[in-house]
């Protein structure tokens, strides 16, 4: 039967068996879990909580003590307190909420951060942070820093360490505002020159912006560079162009390429606007921390002297506004300095984003398009930059004090949980450089393969599914409607994928299209979206620093996200060996078989598989070292609608005693006895 979407809606939380059928054999440690439903308000009304979590949201970790979180959410005092013992290693911590007057006072924006104007403030859990003498303060064509703060501290926010705007303000007093204000209004007037396509955005700009605008020619120039390749280029262009299409890279001669040898320590001194890109080894962690100055790895700012721990493999960059010395201890593939970026115009992005939040938060009009925030969408070619850039305009989104809705389509790689999932998540705080996403409420559908094309249909639903549920959650919450939401992407652009594409816009309602490193994809969107007057489409180039992986890369990156579920990202979580029978548990896949009888079709019809039906699968030992979901879902039709609890792995099956071993996250009974299965396979090594 073929299942109808949303009559089942809301689903309930499925209440754990009563008395254990299973044989559950303990590991080393048992990380306390919790698990949502998606219920109408999500994540914000009052979320269903199981009585006893049986399994953490998929793609948590140990380290992020989700059922104290999830508990915490309603109180948001003690939520604080988790995060920040959840996040010792970060600067940015949850920031008071600037107040409006305050916002509109800012305009939005004052990122990138403003270099230190006075000594910082010393709360109680500020480390020592030498700043550098005289660091340059602004581009040279911006009005100068207003000076050392007029007014001391605020003491209510003594304990935010370091960091965003709010913080920032707050510590230097109206000056610092007043200095954000200048900032701000002269990036936004160059808003015309960057938003080109952009006729709602140019909108916004105030008059002071314009006439700002004409008076700071040097930075229109660079930001044409950065963001309209099609402009007259000047000669730092001309390398940024070469940097787009692949030619050399200029490197800042702070620091030569190469790999570091294991434990020798170095330090590099990276000059303003340059950024730091390092591939960590195979075999080894990276050791890195910042020692004077301000830096940033994607978004997210970095505490001073504080050593961070980045797993082999992993790839990022540490980029300076303002200039900033970095030491580092460990082994890495690559590592090279690199001075032109595109960092100018996402950032500009993001200050008209912001803007664009702050309208709507002000917005009393309860007129349900202007309290809309923007809702951006990132697209762009494999490996252009699309997870990079969602993710630094998340972190700065949420430094601000927004709450944007991640939302994930990206079956491919999966930010938020395992690959082969679409999913959304609130973005509360800076994205940790190394740990990622921070789960409190993730919402996951299970879509079951890596690439849309073993099932189009169905992704279309999932993605129908999600629109869905954001868009009950923002219409019964303020906050996370003015937020908006930062879509991700897949990067299959062509044909299917390129009419995936044009669906995730139009059911996600995205109004900013953000393309990357692609003027094919940006015409035929921009010509496709044109008569749609109220989306944005914007070119973006791609970072030169944006690593390709080949297709055994990828391979490999999914099934370490896999263990990476299971195991933790630094083998700190120790999932539970557990026996169930095979009477216990119902295993469904989604799509195939036909969709009626040979008998009951026309004469010379053929039988055409239906991509969402739900098919029973017998429990065999072709199930093995398979990754299965577990679904909410209460019945069998439902469990297209429904979100996932976590996933499973199948260690052995059993033919003979028909029993199945599988690893799960917790011990004890699945909250569900519905598994969904998919072509997701994992060897554990
Ligand atoms: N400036 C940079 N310096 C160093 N590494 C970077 C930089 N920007 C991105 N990377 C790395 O390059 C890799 C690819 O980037 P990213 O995942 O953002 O691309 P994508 O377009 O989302 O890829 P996909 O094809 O999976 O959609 C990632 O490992 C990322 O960490």
């Amino acid at each position: 039967m073929v299942m109808k979407i949303g009559l089942n809606w809301p689903v309930e939380p499925v209440q754990p068996e009563t008395g254990n059928k299973n044989n559950s054999v303990p590991c080393r440690r048992l990380p306390r879990l919790s698990v949502l439903v998606a219920s109408p308000g999500y994540p914000f009304s009052s979320p269903p909580l199981l009585p006893l979590p049986q399994i953490r949201n998929p793609g948590s970790s140990a380290r992020r003590p989700l059922a104290s979180l999830f508990v915490a959410w309603r109180l948001e005092q003690l939520a604080v307190c988790c995060r920040l013992t959840c996040r010792r290693r970060l600067v940015s911590r949850r920031l008071p909420s600037v107040s409006p007057s305050k916002l509109s006072e800012s305009s939005g924006s004052d990122y990138p951060p403003s270099p230190p104007s006075s000594p910082p403030n010393p709360g109680p859990q500020r480390r020592r942070c030498p700043r550098s003498s005289a660091p340059p303060l602004l581009p040279p064509s911006l009005p100068p820093n207003p000076g050392p703060p007029s007014s001391p501290p605020n003491p209510v926010t003594r304990q935010v360490l370091f960091g965003s705007s709010s913080s920032l303000a707050s510590r230097h007093g109206p000056s610092c505002f007043k200095f954000g204000s200048v900032l701000v209004s002269t990036v936004s007037s160059l808003v015309p020159f960057f938003f080109k396509s952009a006729s709602v955005l140019v909108s916004t700009l105030s008059s002071q912006a314009a006439s700002a605008l004409n008076s700071d020619s040097s930075l229109q120039a660079r930001l044409l560079d950065n963001s309209s390749p099609d402009q007259p280029l000047d000669s730092s262009a001309h390398s940024t162009a070469q940097q787009l299409s692949g030619g050399s890279v200029s490197m800042a001669m702070a620091h030569s390429g190469g790999a570091s040898s294991s434990g020798v320590k170095q330090q590099v001194k990276l000059e303003k606007e340059s950024e730091l890109r390092i591939e960590v080894g195979n075999d080894a962690p990276l050791c890195l921390r910042l020692l004077n100055g301000n830096a940033e790895i994607f978004g997210t700012e970095l505490a001073p002297e504080i050593w961070l721990n980045f797993p082999p493999r992993l790839k990022f960059a540490v980029f300076t506004w303002y200039g900033a010395t970095i030491e580092m201890e460990g082994t890495t593939e690559t590592d090279y300095t690199a001075d032109e970026t595109p960092m100018v115009s996402y950032v500009n992005v993001h200050a008209i984003l912001e803007a664009r939040r702050t309208r709507a938060k002000a917005s009393s009009s309860g007129d349900s398009e202007s309290s809309q925030g923007p809702r951006v969408i990132v697209v762009g070619p494999t490996d252009s930059g699309k997870s990079t850039l969602s993710r630094m305009l998340l972190s700065w989104a949420a430094k601000q004090g927004s709450k944007p809705t991640f939302v994930d389509l990206d079956i491919g790689q999966g930010s938020i949980t395992i690959p082969g999932c679409i999913a959304a998540t609130p973005i509360e705080m800076p994205i940790d450089p190394v740990e990622g996403i921070t789960l409190e409420m993730p919402l996951v559908y299970f879509f079951g393969h890596t690439t849309p094309s073993n099932n189009v249909e169905l992704y279309k639903v999932l993605v129908k599914e999600l629109g869905g549920m954001l868009e009950r959650q923002f219409a019964g919450n303020a906050e996370s409607r003015a937020s908006g939401m930062v879509i991700n992407t897949m990067g299959w652009i062509e044909g299917v994928g390129y009419d995936l594409l044009l669906h995730a816009i139009r059911t996600l309602k995205a109004n900013v299209v953000l393309v990357l490193g692609q003027e094919k994809l940006y015409s035929m969107l921009r010509d496709v979206l044109k008569g749609e007057p109220k989306v944005d489409v914007v070119k973006l180039q791609r970072s030169g620093g944006v690593v390709s992986r080949n297709v055994k890369v990828r391979q490999k990156a999914r099934s370490f996200r896999i263990r990476e579920y299971f195991y933790g990202l630094l083998n700190d979580l120790s999932p539970h060996s557990n026996i169930a029978n095979f009477s216990d548990l119902c295993v469904y896949r989604i799509g195939g078989g036909p969709q009626a009888p040979r008998s009951a079709l026309p004469i010379g019809a053929e039988p055409v598989a239906d991509p969402t039906r739900v098919v029973p699968v017998n429990i065999n030992r072709d199930l093995l070292h398979m990754v299965l979901a577990v679904s909410f879902a209460k019945e069998p039709e439902e469990i297209i609608s429904s979100n996932v609890a976590g996933f499973i792995y199948v260690t052995d099956v059993d033919i003979q005693r028909k029993k199945i071993t599988y690893l799960a996250p917790s011990a004890g009974d699945l909250p569900s006895k519905f598994l969904i299965l998919g072509s997701l396979t994992w060897l554990e090594t």
